[in-house]
């Protein structure tokens, strides 16, 4: 069977440094993969690079796929079926727009539906990420939420396109104890639900763990091993 993803051969270069040196992953359909290795090991500009986000800072090849298409590393462009949520998405959020808005516009983007419907699917996709009271909840803007809260609100974004990949890049790292344990759960429960796949980098091996049944390790830009539990 084809990867859903694979990256092969990724070099990502700035100020005449190599940064990433020769990194392959794949990740299959609904298979959860987890990206670790130590602060600086080239874990953000691996899924920056898989998701044409680097910026004209960086020099970066590769070969990239996504299903049977052909990725551009250099550019976000062809990227369907593929949604991310990281560590700082809540400051993406649109501040003086009600969460509930800006989630009825992604859904209406997706499914070109009205807006009784899809303001039914906004207040269903916060339930789904079990932010309770959704109702009430779906009339706030983003500074009236928690962090944690704020982080499901993302998280909820990310599923309105029903991808079949998530690259979760440390979705629950600013979050305290309590909040990641229930937010890691909630991840694992969405996606086994949906049969999303999932790459997920984070530097906490424990919620590679939990989350995901294989693991590759990387350090000093460089594939470094692979673990499967
Ligand atoms: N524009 C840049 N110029 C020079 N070095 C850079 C630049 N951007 C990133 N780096 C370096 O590239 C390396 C990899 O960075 P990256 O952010 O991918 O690490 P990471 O594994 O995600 O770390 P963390 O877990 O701390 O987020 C780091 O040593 C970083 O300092």
């Amino acid at each position: 069977m084809q990867p859903l993803l694979t990256l092969d051969d990724l070099v990502v270069a700035a100020s005449g440094r190599r940064l990433v040196d020769g990194v392959g992953l794949h990740v299959d359909a609904g298979e959860r993969v987890a990206l670790v290795g130590p602060s600086g090991a080239g874990k953000s500009l691996t899924v920056g690079a898989v998701l044409g986000r680097l910026g004209a800072a960086y020099d970066a090849t590769a070969r990239l796929r996504l299903g049977d298409r052909a990725l551009d590393v250099a550019r976000p462009t062809g990227r369907d079926g593929l949604a991310a949520v990281h560590q700082a998405s809540a400051v993406a959020l649109n501040p003086v727009v009600a969460v509930g808005t800006q989630l009825a516009l992604v859904v209406r983007r997706r499914r070109r539906c009205g807006r009784a419907e899809a303001r039914r699917s906004a207040v269903a996709l916060l339930r789904a990420v079990d932010l309770d009271d959704a109702e009430r909840l779906r009339r706030r803007c983003p500074g009236e939420l928690s962090g944690g809260q704020r982080q499901r609100v993302c998280l909820a974004l990310a599923l309105a396109s029903r991808p079949r990949l998530l690259i979760a890049d440390e979705p629950t790292t600013a979050l305290d104890t309590v909040t990641r344990r229930r937010t890691a759960d909630t991840l694992d429960r969405l996606c086994a639900q949906h049969g999303t796949a999932l790459l997920l980098v984070t530097h906490d091996v424990q919620v590679a763990r939990d989350l995901c049944t294989r693991a590759v390790r990387l350090e000093a830009g460089r594939v470094v091993g692979e673990d499967a539990w």
